[in-house]
C-alpha cells in the first residue's frame, strides 16, 4: 500500500467538556484532492489546524509524510514543516506587507534564496496564480477578495510544498471568481502533484476538486470514498448535505462542467 501523505490515528479533541473529535482515524494517499466535509461546529477547522501542528489533539497522533508532526530535531521539524502549507480563510495576509513581501515572506524566514532568487520566485509564483506583476507593490487592503485568494495560495506555494491545507478556499467569492479559483487550484494540484486537503462548505467546489470526501460526523470520519460513494451512505447528514435539492442542482452542474 503506498504510504499515506497525512494520517490521522485515533485523534480526540476536547474543549473543556466538550469532545468535538472521539477517534478520528484518517490517511490521505499522494496525489489525492480530499475535500473534509461536516455539519457546522463539527470540528472541521480544529483538525486542519491540527493537521500542520498549529492545535495539539487531545489523544492521537497526526503524522506527515510518515512521521509524527513533532518528531525529531528542531531542524528535522522546520524541514518537515517546508514539505506543508495551509491557506487559511481570509487568507491572513500580513496586512503591514505589500504582495512581494507576503510571497518573499516564507523565502526570507527559510533562509535559502538569495535576494535575487527570491525576486525571481515571487514573480514565478504571481504568474502561477494569474496575478500581474504590477501587483506586487499593492497592499492586501487594495486588493479585491480573489485576488487575496490568489496572493495567499502563491505565499502558501512560495517552498514549493508537497501536501496543501485549505479552509473554505471559495468562501465570500462570486460564483465566477469562485469557478476561476476552483480551476486554479486544480491546474495547480495537477501540474504539481500536490496532495490537497480542504474544508469547504460549497458543493461546486468540492464536485469540482475532490478525489475523495472525508465527512466528519458524530466525532468521527464517518466516510471516507469518492463522492459517488459518499452520496450512498444512508445518514441523515449526508442525505441532507448531499441529497437535497440544492445539493443536486450543484453536482448536476460539475457532473455537466
Ligand atoms: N479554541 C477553542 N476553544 C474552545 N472551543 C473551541 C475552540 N476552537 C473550536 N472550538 C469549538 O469546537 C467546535 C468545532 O469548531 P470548528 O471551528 O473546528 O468547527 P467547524 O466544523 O470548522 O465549523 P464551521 O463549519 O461552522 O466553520 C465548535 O463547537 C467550537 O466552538
Amino acid at each position: 500500500m503506498t504510504t499515506p501523505v497525512l494520517s490521522l490515528r485515533g485523534l480526540s479533541t476536547r474543549f473543556g467538556s466538550n469532545w468535538v473529535h472521539k477517534g478520528v482515524d484518517l490517511d490521505i494517499p499522494p496525489g489525492e484532492v480530499v475535500s473534509l466535509v461536516g455539519g457546522s461546529g463539527s470540528g472541521k477547522t480544529t483538525l486542519l489546524r491540527q493537521m500542520v501542528g498549529l492545535l495539539t489533539p487531545t489523544e492521537g497522533e497526526v503524522r506527515v509524510f510518515d512521521e509524527p508532526l513533532f518528531a525529531g530535531s528542531r531542524e528535522a521539524q522546520r524541514q518537515r514543516r517546508r514539505r506543508f502549507a495551509m491557506c487559511f480563510q481570509g487568507g491572513a495576509l500580513f496586512s503591514a506587507f505589500t504582495v512581494y513581501e507576503n510571497i518573499a515572506f516564507p523565502l526570507r524566514e527559510a533562509g535559502i534564496a538569495t535576494e535575487a532568487e527570491i525576486r525571481e520566485l515571487v514573480a514565478l509564483k504571481l504568474t502561477m496564480v494569474e496575478l500581474l506583476p504590477s501587483h506586487a507593490a499593492l497592499m492586501p487592503a487594495e486588493l479585491s477578495g480573489g485576488m487575496i485568494k490568489r496572493v495567499a495560495l502563491a505565499r502558501a506555494l512560495a517552498l514549493e510544498p508537497e501536501l496543501l491545507l485549505l479552509d473554505e478556499p471559495t468562501a465570500g467569492l462570486d460564483p465566477t471568481r469562485s469557478a476561476s479559483f476552483v480551476a486554479l487550484i486544480r491546474d495547480l494540484q495537477q501540474q504539481l502533484g500536490l496532495t490537497v486537503v480542504l474544508v469547504t462548505h460549497d458543493l461546486d467546489t468540492l464536485a469540482a476538486l475532490s478525489s475523495k470526501v472525508a465527512v466528519l460526523a458524530e466525532r468521527r470520519i464517518l466516510a471516507f470514498d469518492s463522492l459517488e460513494a459518499v452520496m450512498q451512505v444512508d445518514h441523515p447528514f449526508i442525505q441532507e448535505f448531499f441529497l437535497s435539492e440544492r445539493s443536486a442542482r450543484a453536482l448536476a452542474r460539475a457532473q455537466g462542467a
